[in-house]
Parts: C-alpha cells; structure tokens; sequence
C-alpha cells in the first residue's frame, strides 16, 4: 500500500480502490463530507462549469468526462476508465492523455481552493504503461504557492496502487474575468 495515499478501501465491482473513509465534496449547495462509498454514485464538483473542457467537461462527448472529490486533506481524487480511442501503444493510453490526466488533476488543486490557475509548465515521468480499460486512480497535490505561482503534483496508479505516472506543474494565477474578456468569438473563430 503506497504511504500516504491508501488509508481506506472502496470496491466498485471487482474493483477494490484505496481511498479515505470520508471525501469532502462540494456541490451547488456548498460543501459537505461524504462516506467514499458515495464515490461510485458520482457526486460532481463545481468546477465542472467548464462545459466544453476536454479533461472535465462533462457536455464534452469526446473528452475524458473526469469527475474529481477533494479530500478533508485537500488531496484531489478522481477514479479513470480510458475508452479505446485514447490508444497510443497497443493496449495502452497515448501519453498526451497521461499528461492530460495529471495536468487536469493538478489544475484542481488550485480549483479546490477558489483560484483559477492555467499550466505554464508541467514535466511527466512515465513510469510504466498505462493500460486501457481498467480502473485507474488518480490524485494530485498543491505543493506550495509564491505570489501568482502554484506548484502542484500528481499521481496515476492502476487498482493495484502500483504507480504508473507521476506529474509536477507550475500554474500561474489569472483574472478570470480578463480571461473571458480576451477569448474569440465564435465569429472570429469561424473565419
Ligand atoms: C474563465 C475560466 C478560465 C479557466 C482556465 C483554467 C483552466 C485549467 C485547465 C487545466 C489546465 C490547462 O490545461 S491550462 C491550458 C494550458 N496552458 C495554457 O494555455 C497557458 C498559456 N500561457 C499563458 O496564458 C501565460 O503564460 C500564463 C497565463 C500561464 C502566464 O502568463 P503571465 O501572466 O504573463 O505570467 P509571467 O509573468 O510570464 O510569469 C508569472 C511568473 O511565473 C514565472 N515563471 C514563468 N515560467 C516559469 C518556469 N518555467 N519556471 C519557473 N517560473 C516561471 C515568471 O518568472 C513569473 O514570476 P514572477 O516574476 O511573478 O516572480
């Protein structure tokens, strides 16, 4: 069992995942604890106003469609299934999709605290395969923050808690606002 990570077991099927006893969640009504065995009765968190996201956006048909809960640590959780299309080796999820797992999970680390924070860089150590399939478990860290910059890292293991990848990313700090003000339109982007 992988220290400080695994505290508690939760089955989904035939499946036994490593998770603490209870996860703090946040819905539209706020926040509140949650036995894990809530877990596979999927409670999302609000950060999944970004619609069309392709890590998180659940209207998003041809994205990964995650769903993350934040532990009363403030480590980030999330259960993955990767469909065949993510294919990069045979049997196996392309790394740009690894990248994207660990960057997401990472990116809700800030979302969990109220900052909205964009990657500026992001190393990954894949550290072996990363089968299609099955059950992975995800997780990620906030590391520390100095002004605007945000260190955070990230974990993918198979059910098994053997670990697969391993993530770390400086996020940057930005105004939402200015953000949405300097987006295209739908006209521009169309011509
Ligand atoms: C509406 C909802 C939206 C929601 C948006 C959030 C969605 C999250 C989605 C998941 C995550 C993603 O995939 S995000 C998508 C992928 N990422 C992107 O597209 C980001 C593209 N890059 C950018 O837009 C920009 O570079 C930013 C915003 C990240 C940062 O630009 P900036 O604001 O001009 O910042 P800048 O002054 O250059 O750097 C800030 C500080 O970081 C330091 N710094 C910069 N690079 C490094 C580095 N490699 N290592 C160490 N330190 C560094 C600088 O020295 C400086 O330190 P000091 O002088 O302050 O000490």
């Amino acid at each position: 069992m992988p220290p400080g990570i695994l505290r508690n077991s939760l089955s989904i099927g035939k499946v036994t995942l490593g998770f603490p006893a209870r996860l703090l969640i946040r819905t539209k009504e706020g926040q509140r604890t949650v036995p894990s065995s809530k877990l596979d009765k999927g409670e999302p968190l609000t950060h999944t106003a970004l619609h069309g996201c392709f890590g998180c956006g659940q209207h998003n048909r041809t994205g990964l469609r995650l769903r993350f809960y934040v532990d009363d640590t403030g480590q980030i959780l999330s259960t993955v299934r990767l469909a065949g299309r993510f294919e990069g080796p045979p049997g196996h999820a392309h790394g740009g999709i690894v990248a994207t797992l660990l960057d997401e999970a990472m990116s809700k680390t800030n979302r969990a605290q109220n900052i909205v924070a964009m990657t500026r860089h992001m190393e990954v150590d894949y550290l072996r395969p990363v089968p299609l399939r099955t059950t992975l478990q995800l997780t990620a860290r906030h590391l520390s923050v100095e002004g605007r910059k945000h260190h955070c890292a990230a974990e993918l293991r198979n059910a098994a808690g053997e670990l697969l990848a391993t993530g770390k990313a400086l996020f940057i700090a930005i105004d939402p606002a200015r953000f949405q003000a300097s987006k295209p339109s739908m006209r521009a982007m169309k011509s």
